[in-house]
């Protein structure tokens, strides 16, 4: 069976993906590689999901037909001279965060690369990717990006100049979300329940209420405003919120996700 997919990192994202398309059956294990400098991530990854791995990036980048760039954007340069010659085949993935396509198509001339921003909710197909192609991308190579981070998730296509945004919202967002849940169930600790009910509750709370926005279709307001009964128990919890700055807070931790992606991408 032929390599179809190359992954050069073999991190947190790398396996969050490799993972569904896995489960998904996107790929067989042996039609994907991981090039990986840690010999113990590269053993983890061989014996956890049967996916051949190597030190060597080139050797990934020339056997395969999709080259997914899933290192840190402190270590592209280091990358980008390990791929000297760039890969075999035509279409490049990046998923770094803040680096541009007009930076990749330096170690890449003349290909195809796409910019993608996933998610690590893509572990359990819960993903969401957006992504911007660069001039060379056809329309196949497209679909093939967008079957991809299908099978882990939803996707969308921006323009490039849009993905530090989306970096600061949905690439970073599951952090701020687990937060959220860490937090409502810290309360109900403080409130007297046992941790493992609260936790329950906190995580089918943030669940069952992004499923009702989602299937409803309602403005999040509205969903509020239905939850706040007049001088009762929510409009006293809000307000609490309100003062403390809560939505201030995660408006700014989207800007300051925003701010940081763009500065990982000058160099
Ligand atoms: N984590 C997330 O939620 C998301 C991450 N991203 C992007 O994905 C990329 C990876 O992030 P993440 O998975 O969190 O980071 P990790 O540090 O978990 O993964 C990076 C991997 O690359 C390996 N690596 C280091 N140097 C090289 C090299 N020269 N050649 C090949 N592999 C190398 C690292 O090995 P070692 O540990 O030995 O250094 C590590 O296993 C980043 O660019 C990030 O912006 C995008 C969306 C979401
Ligand atoms: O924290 C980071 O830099 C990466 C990019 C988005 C999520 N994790």
């Amino acid at each position: 069976m032929s390599i179809q997919l190359g992954i050069i990192g073999g991190g947190v994202m790398a396996e969050a993906i490799l993972a569904r398309l896995i489960a998904e059956k996107t790929y067989a294990p042996e039609e994907i590689i991981v090039g990986e400098p840690h010999g113990a991530r590269r053993d983890y990854l061989q014996k956890t999901y049967q996916v051949k791995v190597s030190p060597d990036n080139q050797e990934a980048a020339n056997v395969s037909e999709v080259l997914l760039l899933a290192v840190k954007p402190q270590v592209l340069d280091r990358v980008l001279a390990s791929l000297a010659g760039g890969a075999n085949r035509p279409l490049v993935i990046s998923i770094l965060a803040g680096v541009s396509l007009q930076r990749i198509q330096k170690g890449f001339p003349d290909h195809a690369i796409i910019r993608a921003m996933p998610n690590t909710p893509a572990t359990v197909g819960a993903g969401m990717t957006a992504i911007a192609a660069n001039k060379m991308v056809e329309p196949d190579q497209l679909a093939k990006a967008k079957a991809i981070f299908s099978a882990v998730g939803n996707v969308v296509e921006v323009p490039e100049n849009l993905m530090d945004a989306v970096t600061g919202v949905s690439g970073s967002g599951p952090a701020y979300v687990a937060l959220m849940i860490e937090a409502l169930a810290d309360g109900g600790v403080l409130a007297g329940l046992p941790r493992a009910i609260a936790q329950k509750l906190a995580l089918q709370t943030v669940l069952g209420t992004a499923q009702l926005i989602k299937d409803t279709e309602e403005h999040p307001a509205q969903i509020k405003d239905k939850v706040t009964s007049p001088g009762g128990t929510t409009i006293a919890g809000v307000a609490v919120l309100e003062k403390m700055g809560f939505r201030s807070a995660i408006i700014e931790a989207v800007r300051a996700a925003y701010r940081r992606s763009q500065e990982l991408g000058k160099k």
